[in-house]
This record gives structure tokens, sequence and C-alpha cells, in this order.
């Protein structure tokens, strides 16, 4: 089932906007000027570039925004930081399910109690999508493979309340078989067949994100630094389609 948090379009494709001002962004967005908006995302350098009044002027023009600025921190701090973020009206906001149970619960009591617009859904950011099995072991010295630490998140975020998963295709399907069928998962990691990976490790093309249980997928240079961003958005807005059909 595809969740109900997706854009109007009946597109799952999230673009993210890691653009350095909005002097960039906003001429990028133009190019789908006379088409449904797209469900935009908003990192933090351009939030830091470009700050919250910006932001929420994009949510009253229409756009759907994922605001993924990773909140970790104290309890406290980031309950107040989510309070703060509440009245953008942005559909949904990151934070690193590795801050723990106590803090992920402050989030959401400080969302649940916002009197603004509709609160953000909020997303934990298990194990990011550019660490592979030899990171995790060596460099953060943690025991085990990624997908272990990535479950073992996604649970913590499910009894803290949290209403999804920021995780790569490849854990989306075991995340909803083994924690809930309800964690809305979303993947970034997207990277069109024989695409470099850049920076990332933990990559699935659009169609096998999909089939994997995927519910929304978070794609940015494969959009962004496409020649005809529009055609590969809806490129992958197709495969998307023949994805979706072989998960039915
Ligand atoms: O684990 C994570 C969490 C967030 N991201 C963000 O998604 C996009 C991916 O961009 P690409 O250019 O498609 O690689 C980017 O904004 C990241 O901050 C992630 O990649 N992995």
């Amino acid at each position: 089932m595809i969740c109900p948090i997706e854009s109007k379009a009946d597109s799952p494709v999230i673009i993210a906007l890691d653009f350095a001002s909005p002097l960039e962004a906003d001429p990028f967005l133009a190019l789908w000027g006379g088409r449904e908006k797209p469900f935009i995302k908003v990192g933090v350098q351009l939030f830091y570039a470009a700050g919250p009044v910006w932001v929420k002027e994009l949510v009253e023009a229409g756009y759907s925004v994922f605001l993924d600025l990773k909140l970790h921190d104290i309890p406290h701090t980031v309950a107040g930081a989510v309070r703060s973020l509440t009245g953008l009206g942005v559909r949904l906001l990151t934070l690193h399910a590795s801050g723990g149970r106590t803090m992920m619960e402050a989030a959401r009591e400080a969302a649940e109690a916002s009197s603004g617009p509709e609160p953000p859904r909020l997303l934990a950011v298990t194990q990011l999508t550019s660490t592979d099995d030899r990171m995790l072991n060596e460099e953060l010295g943690i025991s085990g493979s990624v997908r272990d630490s990535v479950l073992r998140l996604a649970r913590l975020a499910h009894r803290s309340g949290i209403d999804g998963v920021v995780c790569s295709g490849e854990e989306a399907g075991w995340i909803k078989e083994q924690v809930s069928g309800e964690m809305l998962t979303v993947t970034p990691g997207i990277r069109l067949d024989g695409q470099e990976r850049g920076d990332q490790k933990r990559v699935m093309t659009p169609e096998a994100a999909v089939h994997a249980g995927a519910d929304l997928l978070v794609v940015g240079r494969p959009i962004t630094r496409s020649a005809d961003p529009v055609a590969t958005y809806e490129a992958i807005v197709e495969q998307i389609k023949k994805g979706r059909g072989h998960r039915e």
C-alpha cells in the first residue's frame, strides 16, 4: 500500500533540493511551471542559507515540503527545535534515531502539542545511506551489520511513537515485515541503472526500491544534475509505476 503522505501528483518521488541558496533553487523549481508541483526536500545546506521564512513561503505557494534537518541533541533542545519548526507547515521532519528514545518521545510530544498548522510527521534517520558495514564497524565501532543496526533503530523509533524512518531501499521491506507495516519508509540513495553512486553506499534503482517496500523515494543529484530535470523526474515516476506493478 502506498502511504497517504505522498505528493498530490500521485508520485512518491521527493526531490532533494541540495542547492546553495534560493537563487539556485527557485529557477530549478520554475522548470515545473504549469505542471503539478513536486514534493520537495529542503536539507541543511539550503535551510541554513535560506531560512525558515523561505520555507514557509514554499508551503504557502503550495509545495509539500520535507524538512530534512536531522535533529540530534538532548531531548529538551530537540523538543524546542520541533516547536520552532511546526509553525512552518512542512509535511515531514527528520531527527536521528540514535538520539535515543527520550529524545524521540520529546520530539513527538512537542509536535503533538503544536497549536498551529497540522504538525509534521516525524521520521527517524536510522543509518545514513552513506554508511556501509566497514564504516559502521571500523570507524564508528558499532558491531554487527548495517542491516541489524537499521532494524534496531527502526524498532526504537517505532516504540517512541515516531511515524516513519529514513533507510535505504535494501532495508525498507525488512522494516515493514519485522518492525511494523505502518512505519513510513523513506529511502534516499536512489540511482538509475549504471549511474555514479557518489558518496552513497546503499543504493537502489527507483523500481527496485518501491518493489522492496519503500513508500517515498528521495532523489537529489540524479534529478538536480540532469540535463533535463523534468524529463528525468518523469522517467523515475514511470519506473516507480513498474515497481508498484511488481509489488501488487
Ligand atoms: O540516510 C540518508 C538520509 C538523508 N539523505 C539525503 O537524501 C538526499 C540524497 O541525495 P542524492 O543526491 O540523491 O544522493 C540528500 O539530500 C541527503 O542529505 C541521504 O542521502 N541519506
